[in-house]
């Protein structure tokens, strides 16, 4: 068995005096794509962010790369998250965005014309976001997100808007990014989508999480 990079213990989480995770166990692989499933409001957000280290568990113990989530820049170095929340500027292009990234971030994973390419944004290179339509705008955070070098990435529903061919080339996207040794935990809707990135389903059901395929 690899080195688990990600390990949830017991994991309790109570949202406006409910109880949304009741005892979530989790360990997860290097270079293992975990997929976390289940009906709305069950909690998949809830546990991103409590990997993330955007929410502190009520109770039990979270361990991302050997320790507790850190909300500070040395794990947002390792880790990387696409959310819901917007995370563009206005008055930059796609081709800025990527530029951007590529400046800040030693050691990018692909240059900016291969990540323009493989994410479907060549011909929109010098729109800004608000020009895009909703999936190129994902296509774009997805871009950004995956040109930085990282070790975990946390994605919560990545095919928000994707259309079905983006949704497969996201599969072979994610793991590549495995194959390097990246390791993946994404919230998702999308059954084809865990299936064609091989990823390790795991159902919440009530606060907990278990293996299904
Ligand atoms: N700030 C909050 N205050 C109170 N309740 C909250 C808060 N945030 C989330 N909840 C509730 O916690 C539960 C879990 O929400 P969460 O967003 O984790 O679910 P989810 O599984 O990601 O759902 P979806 O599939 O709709 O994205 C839901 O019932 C939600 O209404």
């Amino acid at each position: 068995m690899s080195e688990a990079i990600i390990v949830t213990r017991g994991v309790e989480v109570t949202l406006g005096g409910n109880p949304v995770l009741q005892g979530v166990d989790l360990e997860v692989a290097h270079g293992e794509i975990v997929a976390v499933t289940g009906p709305n409001g069950v909690g998949k957000s809830t546990l991103l962010r409590c990997l993330a280290g955007l929410r502190t568990a009520d109770a039990g113990e979270v361990a991302v790369l050997g320790g507790p989530p850190r909300d500070e820049p040395a794990f947002w170095r390792e880790v990387a998250l696409v959310a819901d929340e917007p995370a563009w500027y206005p008055g930059l292009t796609v081709r800025e965005h990527l530029e951007l990234m590529a400046a800040v971030h030693a050691g990018p994973r692909m240059d900016i014309g291969e990540a323009l390419e493989s994410f479907g944004l060549a011909s929109r290179a010098d729109a800004v976001p608000p020009a895009l339509s909703t999936g190129q705008r994902q296509r774009l955070l997805l871009a950004m997100t995956l040109l930085r070098p990282s070790r975990v990435l946390l994605l919560d529903e990545p095919e928000r808007g994707l259309d079905a061919e983006f949704r497969r080339r996201l599969a072979e996207i994610l793991t590549d990014y495995a194959a390097e040794g990246g390791t993946v935990v994404m919230a998702t809707h999308d059954p084809g989508l865990a299936e064609a990135a091989r990823s390790r389903r795991v159902a919440l059901a009530d606060g907990r999480a278990e293996t299904t395929v």
